[in-house]
């Protein structure tokens, strides 16, 4: 092949390498416009979402839009791309602070809130859980609408409440006379424990405000509990009862036939005495009647066979007798055993039944009952060895307010670790028991006039210093104490009116404070 040859084919494939390549850059430039339309699209679609924010920012991206129209054009929108993320970032930091705000404003809106001192405890506890809820931050509008829309939600709760305030406002004196005489008498019941949380919300319900539906359908509980709780002792006074009178019915039988038996045996013995007595009047008058001596003899034996005979039988129903009588006796012992075991359970029944009577449920402590059993037993044994005896009355100071910020069942749980301190704080031959509500009574014999203030500050200060953390809140607890001595010749009852008095003293004079009164 020549030169010309050579190159005329080298053109050739130039040529065809050449048109390859212009195929495939169509095809690219095709893909390209392709994807440029989908970006395209895309990108309206995202500044329309961001519309409305900011005029500036609509301006620019509408003026985007406009121009955005195909590849090329892209080049001469560079700059405003790079403004338009300016205003972008600017607007994202704006967005920051105004949700930032709204959440303050949605902390202050609950706060209020929660200042409705009429609201149901249900509802408070929900708000502080909300307020909980809003330290979180919220990092889009969507994390703050769904708050806005609860917080509504309980809006709409408090003005309905208000308005039954509203008609709560015509309960007449009389109606809160009844609720105050219910919350005595709830305050001196006992409630088994699964009916506590029951009794504290009817206890809550009577202590804010209320209507008489709620009085009323406080009573109606307050009546269902307790007679709950008959048909409970009842139910086992009954089972006792029904035993009793199944063994007594045993017993009765057994003692009727035992009568039946001795009767029927009574008959055959007096048959056969007759009998005998019958043979031995026969061989009398034989031996008086007869000279002939072997013919009296035969007569003589023949009836002492029928005598042995008879004295056998006779012995027979003795035997028998014996045994019925020794089965009897197995029988009553067997019932009676049963009786007494089942007496036993009672007994045990009626223990339980007592110390729960004459304990506290919620703190464990001796109930009022128990105090009036212990101050008595205290006073005789005064009366007797001629000691010391105080009376300290304890009320824990602003409880309400405890109860009212951090729910009923945190006011529960404060009772029961400040009865425990305070048990602990004492000897064993002291005694504090709950009187009731929130107020303690301390029986303290044998101490001296220099030593009761000092034991009852250290019992104060061992108050105040439980760590309590109620909702991330460090709060501290205080009590005030009244105290006096049991005098010569005054009933103790009086003593505790001058304890209580002092009490009243410690609470006006700004509380967290013992009062003694020797
Ligand atoms: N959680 C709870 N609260 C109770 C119980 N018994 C009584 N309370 C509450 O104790 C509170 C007593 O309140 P107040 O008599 O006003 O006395 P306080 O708030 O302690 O104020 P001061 O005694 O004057 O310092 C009320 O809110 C009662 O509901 C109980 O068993 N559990």
């Amino acid at each position: 092949m020549n030169d010309s040859a050579t190159a005329t084919v080298a053109l050739s494939a130039l040529k065809e390498q050449l048109q390859t390549s212009k195929r495939e850059l169509d095809q690219l430039t095709l893909d390209r416009n392709d994807k440029f339309k989908i970006l395209q699209s895309f990108i309206f679609s995202l500044s329309i979402a961001c519309k409305g924010h900011n005029p500036e920012l609509d301006n620019k991206l509408a003026k985007f839009r406009r121009q955005f129209d195909d590849y090329e054009s892209l080049k001469n929108s560079i700059a405003d791309v790079v403004d338009i993320e300016r205003l972008l970032k600017n607007q994202y930091h704006q967005i920051t602070i105004s949700l930032d705000n709204s959440r303050t404003s949605l902390t202050n809106i609950t706060n209020q809130l929660l200042r409705v001192t009429s609201l149901p405890e249900v509802v408070k506890k929900e708000l502080s859980y909300f307020k909980q809820d809003l330290n979180k931050p919220f990092h889009t509008v969507w994390d703050y609408v769904p708050k806005l829309e609860k917080l509504s939600l309980f809006y709409e709760q408090v003005i309905e409440l208000q308005f039954n305030i509203d008609s709560k406002l015509d309960l007449t004196p009389k109606y809160q006379l009844l609720a105050k005489e219910l919350l005595r008498l709830i305050s001196e019941l006992e409630f088994r424990n699964e009916q506590r949380d029951k009794v504290s919300t009817i206890q809550a319900v009577l202590n804010g405000e209320f209507t008489a539906d709620d009085l009323l359908s406080a009573y109606n509980a307050i009546i269902s509990l307790l007679v709950e709780n008959l048909v409970r002792e009842k139910n086992s006074a009954q089972e006792f009862l029904s035993a009793l009178n199944e063994t007594l019915t045993v017993v009765s039988d057994l003692t009727f036939t035992m009568q039946n038996n001795d009767a029927k045996n009574q008959l055959s013995k007096g048959k056969l005495d007759k009998k005998i007595q019958g043979y031995v009047g026969e061989v009398e008058s034989a031996i008086r009647d007869t000279n002939d001596l072997d013919f009296l003899k035969l007569q003589v034996r023949g009836q002492l066979d029928q005598l042995k005979t008879a004295l056998a039988h006779k012995s027979e129903i003795e035997q028998k007798e014996k045994m019925q009588l020794q089965h009897s006796f197995q029988n009553m012992r067997n019932e009676i055993g049963g009786l007494s075991s089942e007496l036993e359970v009672y007994k045990d029944k009626l223990h339980e039944l007592q110390k729960l009577n004459q304990t506290d449920q919620l703190t464990q402590l001796p109930n009022r009952a128990a105090l009036e059993d212990r101050m008595s037993l205290e006073y005789q044994k005064l009366k007797r060895k001629n000691g010391n005896l105080w009376v300290a009355v304890a009320d824990i100071d602003y409880f309400k307010s405890i109860n009212d910020k951090f729910g009923h069942s945190t006011g529960d749980k404060a009772l029961q670790v400040i009865a425990q301190v305070m048990k602990n704080a004492l000897r064993d031959t002291e005694f504090v028991a709950r009187y009731g509500g929130e107020e303690f009574v301390l029986l303290l014999p044998n101490v001296s006039d220099n030593d009761i203030s000092p034991l009852l500050e250290r019992v104060r200060e061992k108050i105040k210093s439980i760590p309590f953390k109620f909702k991330d809140q460090r709060i501290t607890v205080t009590v005030s104490i009244g105290a006096a001595k049991v005098h010569f010749q005054e009933k103790i009852e009086e003593t505790f009116d001058r304890a209580d008095a002092a009490l009243y003293r410690a609470k006006d004079e700004s509380r967290d404070r013992v009062i003694i009164i020797s």
